[in-house]
C-alpha cells in the first residue's frame, strides 16, 4: 500500500477528526475543575465525554516551564499523552492586564506565589493595581469602577501520541479589571473581569454565556474547525 495515506480501521494512525468524536471521550490535561466544567459543557452538544487529571491516576505534576501560553499548553498535552498513550487536550490560560505590562500572563495561576489560590491571586491583582486608593470621581454612567483594560488568553493543544503531532489554537476575550469583585460563577479572575458587551462581570454570566464569548470558548471553536 502507498506510504503516507495508508489508513484502515484499527490502524493506530487515526485521522485527526477521529480524535474528538461523538460517543468518544477526551482527557483534558488539567487539575482545574473550573476548566473541566467549561469543556464538559462545550462538548456536551456534540456528544463527547470529558475527563481530567482529577480522575486519572499516575500522572505526576507537570511543571509549566514555558514562557508562552502556547508552549505550556503543548508541554502539558504532550506529557500526559505520552504517559497515557491516548490523545490529550491541554489548556494553558491566564489574564493579561495592560496597566501591569501584560502581567500576570503565564504566571496567572502562581501570581500570589506557588500554590496560591484564586482568592490570593485576586487580592494580589487588586493590590498591584492600587485598588485601595481613594476614589472620588463618581462614574457618570452608573457603570462600576474599573482599573485597566485586560484580556483573557487561552491556548489549546490537542496532542495525539499515535502520530506525535498536535493541533493548536488560541482564543482571547477583551474586558476591564473591576475595582471590586462581582458575581459567584466561573473561577479564577472571573469576579474581577468586566465584560462590556454584557454589562456584567465574567462571574455574573451563565456557563453558556461565558463559553459563547470566552477565550476558552473561542479557542475551542477554532480548534474544532481545524480538526
Ligand atoms: O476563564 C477563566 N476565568 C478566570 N480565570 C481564568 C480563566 N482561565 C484562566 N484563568 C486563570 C486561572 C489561573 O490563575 C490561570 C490559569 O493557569 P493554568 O496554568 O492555565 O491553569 P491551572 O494551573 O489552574 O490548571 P492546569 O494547569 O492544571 O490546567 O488563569
Ligand atoms: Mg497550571
Amino acid at each position: 500500500m502507498a506510504k503516507g495515506n495508508a489508513r484502515r480501521s484499527g490502524s493506530p494512525h487515526r485521522r485527526r477528526d477521529e480524535v474528538i468524536r461523538a460517543g468518544g471521550t477526551v482527557l483534558i490535561a488539567t487539575k482545574n475543575r473550573g476548566k473541566t466544567k467549561e469543556f464538559r459543557k462545550a462538548f456536551e452538544p456534540i456528544g463527547v465525554t470529558v475527563t481530567d487529571l482529577n480522575e486519572t491516576d499516575g500522572i505526576p505534576p507537570i511543571e509549566e516551564t514555558g514562557v508562552t501560553f502556547a508552549e505550556n499548553a503543548m508541554l502539558k498535552a504532550r506529557e500526559v499523552a505520552r504517559l497515557t498513550g491516548i490523545p490529550v487536550l491541554a489548556d494553558d490560560s491566564g489574564l493579561c492586564v495592560d496597566a501591569l505590562g501584560g502581567a500576570p500572563g503565564v504566571y496567572s495561576a502562581r501570581y500570589a506565589g506557588e500554590g496560591a489560590g484564586d482568592k490570593a491571586n485576586n487580592a494580589k491583582l487588586l493590590s498591584e493595581l492600587g485598588a485601595g486608593t481613594a476614589q472620588t470621581d463618581a462614574e457618570p454612567s452608573g457603570e462600576p469602577r474599573t482599573l485597566s483594560a485586560a484580556r483573557f488568553v487561552c491556548s489549546l493543544a490537542l496532542y495525539d501520541p499515535a502520530t506525535d503531532t498536535a493541533v493548536t489554537s488560541e482564543g482571547t476575550v477583551e474586558g476591564l479589571i473591576l475595582a471590586e469583585p462581582r458575581g459567584e460563577a466561573g473561577f479564577g479572575y472571573d469576579p474581577l473581569f468586566w465584560v462590556p458587551g454584557f454589562g456584567r462581570s465574567m462571574a455574573e454570566l451563565t456557563p453558556e454565556e461565558k463559553n459563547a464569548i470566552s477565550h476558552r470558548g473561542n479557542a475551542l471553536k477554532l480548534l474544532l474547525e481545524k480538526l
